[in-house]
C-alpha cells in the first residue's frame, strides 16, 4: 500500500495536471474564438501561408512534406515560432477555413522551412496542391495527459517490486541508504575534471539516488555519458530519459560515438537525421521478420514515445529476445514550448521487458521535465540518477495557477533541496564562458561555485582565427544602455508580446560591427524573450546576415554561442518587466555566450527587478557600458528630462540651437545613425598617452576631477561647462573618462540640445567624451590620426571617389598609434561606401547624412550646397533619390514609392513602413501625443490598464465575466461527468 506522502503527493498531482488540461484547452478554444490566425502566429503555434516545396516517402514508409513560406519577395524566412521536431501538427488548407487536413508530426525546422512526417495507409491518401496555401497549427496533445495520469496511478498502486525503496527515498520516508564501496575507476573519458570524476563516483557508488547538478557548460552530458558507461562496463542495464527530443538525441549521439551500438525506438520522424540508422524502425526495416515490423510498427504508432536501446543488436531475432539482449532508455518525449513531456508507456515496448529488469534509470534534463513524467521509468529500477540544472528554465506550464501550487517543481528541484550534499554533486569546472561572463552567473545563481576552465577563461571574439582586435571583439561584456533615450517597447493595444523597434536597430549596428570585425554571422546570436521582437529582428536582419540565429531565450536553451546579443526589449515609464522577471530565464540566455555577450536594455526600467539589477550593475562595473545615444543621432533627449528625478525639465529651457543642430539631427535616418556610429568608431586615442595631455579643452572642477559629481548637481555643471565652451573660441572640449554612462547620457544631451556634436571613444573605462561644434570643422587636434592639419581643412563635402579596392583589415599587432583606426573604414564598407584617405583624415568630421546616404548609396555626385544652406542640401538630396531611402535597398522608388512624413522620404513598398526603415519611435510618439499625456498604459501585473477609456474597459469587463461564467459552467458539467 502506498505511504500517505505518495497518495497525497498523487492526489495533488491529478488536481494540478487538470487544472493544467483545462487551462490548455481554454487556451486553444480561446485561441480558435478571438484569436487571429496572425496572431497565433506571432505567438508562435502557428504558420500560415505555407507552400509544399518538396513531397517525398521517407523514414520507412512515411510521407515527408516540406513546407515554406509563400514568397512574396525575395526572402522567405518562416516568422518566429515555437515548432520543434517531434511536434504534432494539424494541417490546413488555408482557403478551406477550419479544415483539418491531417495530421502529422514535425520533422524537422530551419529559418525557411519546416517538414512533418504523415503516415499515409490504405484508407488514407494525402494529396497536396503545390498552388496551394497552407496552414499549420501546433496541437494539443491528450494522449501526454492521459500517460501521466496512468503513471501516477501506478506509482500510488505500486506496492512491491524493484523500486519500493527508490519510492521511499524519493518521498523522503527514508535516508538513501549508506554508500556502496567502489574500486577505483579507470575512466574511459581520461580528461574528465575533478568534480566530474567526483559526481561519477558518487553516481555509481549510491544506492537509491544520485543528482548530479550541471550548470551551464560544465559538462552535464559528458559525464553522464560517463556514468552510462562506466554501470554498462559493470554488467548493469540502464534506462535513460531526457524530456526532450534533442536531449535524448544527444545522449544517443554521444553513447553512439562511444562505440556503443545504439537502438533507439520510437517515431522516426521525431529522431535527428543523423540518428534515424539506430532507430528501431530502421533496425527492423533491414531484418527480415514481418511479424517483428508489424508488432513494432503498431506499438510505435500507437504512442509517441521513444525507447531507445543500446544493444549489441543482432538483426533477426524476435523482438523479445532482443530487448532482452539489451539495456536500453525510455523516453519521455516533450515538444518543448507545448505541454507536457508524453511519458514513455507502459503500453509500448517498455511493456515487453520483465519488471524488475533495470538496475539504474538516469533522467538527463531532469530539472525540465515534470514530475510527473519522471514516475513513468522511476518505477522500473531501483536506482535513479538525475542530471540537470534546476537554475535553468523549469518545465512549461500553462496554468499559472497550477504552477505555483507546485507543477513546475521538478523532481530535480524537490531532491535537490530536500537532500542537498548527501544527494547532491554539482559540477563546477565549466568549459564555455569567458569567466567575466560566467562569474555573474556563478555568483548570483550558483553560490560561486563555478571556476572557468584555462582554455576558455579569457577566450575572446578576437582570438578567434581571422577576427580583427577592436572594442567590440575584446570585451566579453558590453552594455547598450537605452536609459531616457525614448527607446520604448511597441504599445500595440491587443499584442501580448512585446517589441522594441529602437533596439532592433541598436542591435543591427552592434552585429554590424562584429561582422566587420570578422566575427563570422553563424557565431553571433541573437536572444530575446519576446517573440514579437524576435520577428521584428528577423525582420530586419536576416536577410543581411542569413546565418545568424534569431531566437526566444526559451528556445536557446541547452545551445551556446560564440557572440550572445540579448534585447530585453521592456522599456516604458512604468518601469514594468513582464516575463523577463524570471531570473532563470535571464540566467539561460546569459550564459549561452561563449566571448561575448551584450545586453541591449533600458537600465530605468529592468532596473525594478532586483536580479536584472544585480546584471546590469555587474555590467556597469565589470564591463563596457555605451548610452544608446553613441549609436542613434536622432534620439530625442526629452524624455529623459521630463521623467529624470536627477535633472530638471530641459524642454522648457531648451535653447534655439544653431541651423544645424538637432532639428537635422532628427531627421536623419539609418545612413545617418550608421554614420554616427561610424564617427564614433573611428575617433580612436592612440594607446598609452594621457588623456589630459591630449585634451584641447579639460574641463577643471572639483579640481580637475568629475568624479563624484552627480545628479542635479552635475547637470548644471555640464551645462554651465557646455555654455561656457560654447561661449569660447575651443572647438573641442573633452569630458574625462571618470564619468558614468549617465554623465555622459547627460552630456550627451546637453550637447545635443546646443546642437553641438558629441561623440565617444576610448574603450572600456577610458570611454570619454568629446564635445565639439559642428562648423567651422575642426582639424583634429595633435591627438588626432591621420595626416597633417591642413589636409583635413574644411569638409569635405563633395562626394568621394571610390577607391578601388577595399582596404583589409591590418592585424592588430600592424595597426600604429599613428595609424586611423580602420574601424570607420569597415563601418562604411559595409554600407557599401569604400573609405577614402581623405575621409580617414577628416574622420571626425560629421558629413550632412543626407550627403553620407548619398555616398553609401553610390549615387553619382550631384551639386551640394554649402553647409550652411543645409535645408537646401536635404531638399537636393531628396530629390535626387530615385531609389529606396533604406540603407542598401536599390529598388527605384520613382512609381511606386511612398513617402514618409516622418524622415521625408520615399522608400519601396517593402520598406515604407515607419517601423521598418527606422521611424517607428517617431510615429508612435506622434501617435503618444495624440492618446495622452500619461503616456504608457500598462499597469503592473501583465495586464494591460484601460482606465483612461472607461467604454473599453467597460467591455472588457464583461468579456471577462463572460468568460468566466463559462468557465465555471465548464467545470459543472465537467464534474458532473465525472460523477462527483
Ligand atoms: N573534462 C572536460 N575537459 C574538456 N572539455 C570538456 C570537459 N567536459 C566537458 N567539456 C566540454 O564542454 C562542453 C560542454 O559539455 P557537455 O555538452 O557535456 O555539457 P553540458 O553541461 O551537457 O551542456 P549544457 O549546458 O548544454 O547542458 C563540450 O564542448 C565538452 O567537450
Ligand atoms: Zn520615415
Ligand atoms: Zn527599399
Amino acid at each position: 500500500m502506498a505511504s500517505a506522502a505518495v497518495e497525497s503527493f498523487v492526489t495533488k498531482q491529478l488536481d494540478l495536471l487538470e487544472l493544467e488540461r483545462d487551462a490548455e484547452v481554454e487556451e486553444r478554444r480561446s485561441w480558435q474564438e478571438n484569436i487571429s490566425l496572425k496572431e497565433l502566429q506571432s505567438r508562435g503555434v502557428c504558420l500560415l501561408k505555407l507552400q509544399v516545396s518538396s513531397q517525398r516517402t521517407g523514414l520507412y514508409g512515411r510521407l515527408l512534406v516540406t513546407f515554406e513560406p509563400r514568397r512574396c519577395g525575395s526572402v522567405a524566412a518562416l516568422p518566429s515560432n515555437s515548432f520543434t521536431s517531434g511536434d504534432i501538427v494539424g494541417l490546413y488548407d488555408a482557403a478551406n477555413e477550419g479544415n483539418q487536413l491531417a495530421t502529422g508530426i514535425l520533422t524537422r525546422v530551419t529559418q525557411k522551412s519546416v517538414t512533418v512526417a504523415f503516415d499515409e495507409s490504405h484508407d488514407f491518401q494525402l494529396s497536396l496542391d503545390r498552388e496551394n496555401s497552407y496552414r499549420l497549427l501546433k496541437l494539443a496533445n491528450d494522449v501526454t495527459y492521459r500517460r501521466l495520469k496512468k503513471a501516477l496511478i501506478a506509482l500510488k498502486k505500486y506496492h512491491s517490486g524493484p523500486a519500493s525503496s527508490l519510492i521511499e527515498v524519493l518521498f523522503g520516508r527514508s535516508a538513501p541508504s549508506p554508500a556502496s564501496e567502489i574500486h577505483p575507476l579507470t575512466f574511459f573519458n581520461t580528461s574528465l575534471d575533478a568534480s566530474q570524476k567526483e559526481a561519477v563516483s558518487f553516481a555509481l557508488s549510491q544506492k537509491e539516488l544520485a543528482i548530479i547538478h550541471g550548470p551551464p557548460g560544465t559538462g552535464k552530458t559528458t559525464t553522464v555519458v560517463e556514468i552510462i558507461l562506466q554501470a554498462v562496463k559493470q554488467g548493469l542495464k540502464v534506462l535513460c530519459c531526457a524530456p526532450s527530443n534533442i536531449a535524448v538525441d544527444n545522449l544517443v549521439e554521444r553513447l553512439a560515438l562511444c562505440k556503443q551500438r545504439i537502438l533507439r525506438l520510437g517515431h522516426p520522424a521525431r529522431l535527428l537525421e543523423s540518428i534515424q540508422q539506430h532507430s528501431l524502425d530502421a533496425v527492423v526495416a533491414r531484418s527480415d521478420s514481418a511479424q517483428i515490423v508489424a508488432d513494432i510498427r503498431k506499438d510505435i504508432d500507437q504512442v509517441f514515445v521513444g525507447v531507445m536501446a543500446s544493444v549489441r543488436v543482432r538483426h533477426g531475432l524476435l523482438i523479445r529476445s532482443l530487448l532482452k539482449d539489451c539495456w536500453e532508455a525510455a523516453v519521455p518525449l516533450e515538444t518543448p514550448g507545448s505541454l507536457f513531456p508524453p511519458g514513455a508507456s507502459a503500453d509500448g515496448p517498455l511493456k515487453l521487458l520483465p519488471e524488475s529488469h533495470f538496475d539504474m534509470v538516469v533522467i538527463d534534463e531532469c530539472a525540465q521535465a515534470l514530475e510527473a513524467s519522471c514516475w513513468i521509468p522511476l518505477l522500473k529500477a531501483r536506482k535513479c540518477i538525475l542530471a540537470g540544472d534546476h537554475k535553468q528554465l523549469p518545465p512549461t506550464v500553462v496554468s499559472h495557477k497550477a504552477a505555483l501550487a507546485g507543477l513546475s517543481l521538478s523532481l530535480m528541484e524537490r531532491l535537490a533541496e530536500e537532500y542537498g550534499a548527501k544527494a547532491v554533486r554539482t559540477l563546477t569546472v565549466q568549459y564555455r564562458m569567458h569567466q567575466a561572463i560566467m562569474r555573474w552567473a556563478s555568483d548570483t545563481m550558483y553560490h560561486g561555485q563555478l571556476t572557468a576552465h584555462p582554455s576558455v577563461a579569457g577566450h575572446l571574439l578576437r582570438d578567434l582565427p581571422g577576427v580583427a582586435a577592436t572594442e567590440e571583439t575584446g570585451v566579453p561584456l558590453l552594455l547598450v544602455d537605452t536609459a531616457g533615450c525614448g527607446l520604448f517597447e511597441l504599445e500595440e493595444e491587443d499584442e501580448q508580446s512585446k517589441g522594441n523597434p529602437g533596439e532592433v536597430r541598436l542591435v543591427s549596428l552592434h552585429i554590424q560591427a562584429l561582422v566587420d570585425a570578422g566575427v563570422p554571422a553563424r557565431d553571433v546570436a541573437v536572444v530575446s524573450p519576446y517573440n514579437l521582437q524576435v520577428d521584428l529582428l528577423r525582420q530586419s536582419l536576416a536577410h543581411r546576415h542569413p546565418e545568424l540565429e534569431i531566437k526566444s531565450v526559451d528556445g536557446f536553451q541547452g545551445r551556446e554561442k560564440e557572440a550572445v546579443i540579448l534585447s530585453f526589449v521592456r522599456s516604458n515609464r512604468k518601469g514594468e518587466v513582464g516575463f523577463l522577471a524570471e531570473d532563470r530565464r535571464i540566467n539561460v540566455a546569459v550564459t549561452r555566450a561563449r566571448r561575448h555577450v551584450a545586453v541591449i536594455c533600458d537600465s530605468r526600467t529592468v532596473n525594478n527587478h532586483a536580479f536584472l539589477k544585480t546584471l546590469v550593475e555587474y555590467f556597469t562595473q565589470h564591463g563596457e557600458v555605451r548610452t544608446a545615444f553613441e549609436y542613434l543621432d536622432d534620439i530625442v533627449p526629452e524624455n529623459y528630462s521630463h521623467e529624470s528625478s536627477q535633472g530638471p525639465s530641459h524642454a522648457a529651457t531648451k535653447p534655439q540651437g544653431p541651423a544645424t543642430s538637432t532639428r537635422t539631427g532628427s531627421q536623419r535616418q539609418e545612413g545617418g545613425r550608421e554614420s554616427a556610429a561610424a564617427a564614433r568608431q573611428g575617433r580612436k586615442k592612440p594607446a598609452g598617452k594621457s588623456l589630459a595631455a591630449e585634451a584641447p579643452s579639460q574641463p577643471s572642477l572639483n579640481g580637475g576631477s568629475l568624479e563624484g559629481v552627480e545628479s542635479q548637481d552635475g547637470v548644471d555643471h555640464f551645462r554651465a561647462m557646455i555654455a561656457e565652451f560654447m561661449a569660447s573660441d575651443k572647438t573641442q572640449l573633452e569630458f574625462p573618462p571618470s564619468l558614468n554612462s549617465h554623465d555622459r547620457l547627460r552630456v550627451h544631451q546637453i550637447a545635443e540640445e546646443h546642437g553641438l556634436r558629441h561623440d565617444s571613444s576610448g574603450e572600456g573605462k577610458r570611454r570619454f567624451i568629446t564635445v565639439s561644434k559642428r562648423a567651422p570643422p575642426a582639424p583634429r587636434p595633435p591627438a588626432a590620426p591621420g595626416p597633417p592639419a591642413g589636409t583635413g581643412g574644411p569638409a569635405p563635402l563633395q562626394p568621394v571617389p571610390p577607391s578601388p579596392a577595399r582596404t583589409e583589415q591590418p592585424p592588430r599587432e600592424q595597426r600604429g598609434p599613428d595609424q586611423p583606426d580602420l574601424r570607420l573604414q569597415r563601418v562604411r564598407s559595409a554600407q557599401g561606401q569604400p573609405a577614402s584617405k581623405e575621409q580617414q583624415a577628416s574622420g571626425q568630421q560629421k558629413l550632412p547624412e543626407k550627403k553620407k546616404k548619398k555616398e553609401t548609396k553610390g549615387h553619382p555626385a550631384i551639386d551640394l550646397p554649402t553647409e550652411e544652406d543645409f535645408e537646401a542640401l536635404v531638399s537636393a538630396a531628396i530629390k535626387a533619390d530615385n531609389t529606396c531611402g533604406f540603407a542598401k535597398c536599390t529598388a527605384s522608388v520613382t512609381a511606386l514609392g511612398q513617402f514618409c512624413q516622418l524622415c521625408s522620404r520615399r522608400y519601396c513598398l517593402s520598406h515604407h513602413l515607419p517601423e521598418i526603415h527606422g521611424c517607428g519611435e517617431r510615429a508612435r510618439a506622434h501617435a503618444r501625443q495624440r492618446i495622452s499625456r500619461e503616456g504608457i498604459l500598462y499597469a503592473g501585473s501583465g495586464t494591460k490598464d484601460r482606465s483612461l477609456d472607461p467604454a473599453k474597459r467597460a467591455q472588457l469587463q464583461r468579456r471577462l465575466d463572460k468568460k468566466l461564467s463559462e468557465l465555471s459552467n465548464q467545470r459543472t458539467s465537467r464534474r458532473k461527468e465525472r460523477g462527483t
